[in-house]
């Protein structure tokens, strides 16, 4: 069911069930699969997808999340216990934004009291307080932009929008300081390295806290197979180049772009 079309008001989300209360979370998918990003690439993991997200990346590949918001919602305990179907050690809350949610710090409270390590996929605009054992923070870069060309729905209306919120050194500094944070770029190209360095500095200047050149990730843009192919290479020489880590998008390469992958 539809559940909202921004995160603006999302309290009086449209898709709301009668059933549904306060404290819920509107989920578009659950499922177990290898993390395929990042530092922990490999790890068996439970996937928890919100729907809803206060950005409108062009590229992305959670569309009914973003640009078409889809899910159920379920009460943390649901979640609880649809996690604790599976066995595994590694829960990974993301969406959409997760953190545009009040009710993912519950959730991700009651996942620590359970003894599970969670990572957090956050495009790193809204700080929390939360037990986060990695905040995977992937900040936006300008060539996120849905402009009128690059627009997967419509005629760049969110262009403005999401220009105005991508990017907050103020609040990644904030994820550096209280949390073991890795900054994963999507890059969709060597015209983006510019922006990427800028945005290192900035967040070293006002972080009270180490950002080594290891904790910054370089990704492929690619939702498919096909698209990978054209970029990987690109991307592993700048990580080359630059110094920074390259990071595969593994279930993309095992399981193309399938859900519950
Ligand atoms: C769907 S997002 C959800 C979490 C959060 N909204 C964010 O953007 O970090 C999960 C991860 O997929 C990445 N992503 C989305 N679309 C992508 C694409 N076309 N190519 C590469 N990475 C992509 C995001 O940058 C993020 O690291
Ligand atoms: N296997 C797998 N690993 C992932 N790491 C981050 C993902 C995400 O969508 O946040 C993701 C995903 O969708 N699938
Ligand atoms: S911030 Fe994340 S979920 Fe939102 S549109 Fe961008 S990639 Fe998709
Ligand atoms: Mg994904």
């Amino acid at each position: 069911m539809p559940v909202a079309s921004d995160t603006d008001g999302l309290a009086e989300a449209v898709g709301r069930s009668a059933e549904a209360s306060e404290g819920d979370l509107p989920i578009n998918e659950l499922f177990r699969s290898l993390q395929g990003e990042g530092r922990l690439a490999g790890v068996p993991s439970v996937f928890v997808r919100t729907s809803g997200c206060n950005l409108r990346c062009w590229f992305c590949d959670s569309y009914h999340t973003s640009w078409e918001p889809t899910g159920d919602w379920y009460s943390v305990d649901d979640v609880l216990a649809a996690v604790d179907e599976y066995d595994a050690d590694h829960v990974v809350l993301t969406g959409g934004e997760p953190l545009v949610h009040d009710a993912s710090v519950a959730l991700l409270e009651a996942l620590a009291d359970r003894g599970y390590h969670t990572t957090v996929e956050t495009n790193g605009t809204i700080a929390v307080d939360a037990p986060i054992d990695l905040a995977s923070v992937s900040p936006k870069l300008e060539s996120s932009t849905p402009t009128a060309e690059r627009d997967p729905k419509g005629d760049g209306e969110w262009a403005d929008r999401h220009e105005a919120r991508r990017l907050d050194v103020d609040v990644l500094a904030e994820f550096v300081e209280r949390y073991d944070t890795q900054l994963k770029f999507v890059v969709t190209g060597p015209d983006d390295m510019g922006e990427i360095e800028d945005a290192v500095a900035r967040v070293r200047d006002a972080a009270d806290a180490p950002v080594p050149d290891d904790s910054v990730l370089l990704m492929p843009e690619g939702q498919t197979r096909e698209q990978l192919t054209e970029t990987r290479r690109v991307v592993a020489d700048l990580a080359l180049e630059y110094g920074y880590r390259y990071t595969p998008r593994l279930h993309v390469d095992l399981w193309n772009d399938a859900p519950g992958t």
